[in-house]
């Protein structure tokens, strides 16, 4: 029943998707890459970043990666393996690229990393249909990010543990209420932040998203009007 509702929603918001108009797509994916960038890189602090190579009807990650690129920050994109797992590569312009065998995308030839080469990365754009303020999100269908998160999360908190065992600073859950702040002055400490990049209309209130129970939450959501945190992390 769930899934039928998840599965509905997924077919409108597509629908919705490839309705924009060319322009509006070309102008939020432009406005979309200078908010990531101009928030990202005075930031950065292992200048390493997550993020895909757009295809679709998706918001263009096209100028962002060769700007990251070119800023010297190393780019990091899926490459989806059997059983619904990701594995991550790096990108640069001119990067080969082949056919996904379990995917209908195109995927960059390297070395495939796991989970682990998340600790030293900063930031993890994630792709979504549409996102609400809880930071629940719905994605392609595959489930291939809801585990990646479960994963990258075990990672993190493992790491948060062992700071805050020796700091006695507190952690939390992410989950309180959203705080929309295009300085993003608030954003949470925990790295790397899981962001997940939507077109304006695709931001929704809390609980507009249809969940299941393997659903990860993200910290925050960004469109070209700016950057939204879910909560403490
Ligand atoms: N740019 C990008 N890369 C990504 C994802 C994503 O959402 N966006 N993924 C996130 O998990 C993974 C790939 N997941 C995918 C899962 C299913 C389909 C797929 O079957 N697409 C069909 C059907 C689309 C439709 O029904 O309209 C197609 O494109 O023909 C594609 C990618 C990893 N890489
Ligand atoms: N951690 C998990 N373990 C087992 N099954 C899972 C897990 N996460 C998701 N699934 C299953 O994967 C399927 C797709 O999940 P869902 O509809 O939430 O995908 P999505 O979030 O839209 O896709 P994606 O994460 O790839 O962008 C569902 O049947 C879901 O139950």
């Amino acid at each position: 029943m769930l899934t039928h509702r998840k599965q509905d929603f997924r077919t409108l918001w597509r629908a919705r998707r490839r309705e924009l108009d060319p322009a509006d797509r070309a102008a939020q994916s432009a406005d979309l890459t200078s908010t990531i960038l101009d928030w990202y890189l005075p930031r950065a602090q292992h200048r390493r970043v997550a993020a895909v190579l757009s295809y679709g009807a998706e918001p263009d990650t096209g100028a962002l990666l060769e700007a990251l690129h070119r800023a010297g920050v190393e780019v990091l994109v899926p490459i989806t393996e059997p059983e619904r797992q990701l594995s991550w590569t790096a990108w640069h312009p001119g990067v080969e690229v082949a056919r996904s065998s379990v995917a209908p995308i195109d995927e960059p030839v390297g070395e495939r990393l796991g989970v682990e080469t998340m600790e030293t990365v900063d930031l993890v754009l994630v792709p979504a249909q549409a996102v609400d303020t809880r930071g629940f999100r719905l994605g392609q269908g595959g489930g291939y990010y809801d585990r990646f998160l479960a994963a990258l999360y075990r990672q993190r908190s493992a790491s948060i543990t062992s700071i805050t065992s020796s700091t006695s600073s507190t952690s939390s859950v992410p989950g309180a209420d959203a705080t929309t702040t295009p300085d993003a002055g608030s954003a949470p400490s925990a790295a790397p932040l899981t962001v997940a990049v939507v077109f304006r209309h695709e931001l929704m209130t809390r609980g507009q998203v249809p969940t299941s129970g393997f659903d990860e939450p993200v910290d925050g959501a960004v469109t070209a009007d700016g950057f939204t945190w879910f909560g403490q992390v």
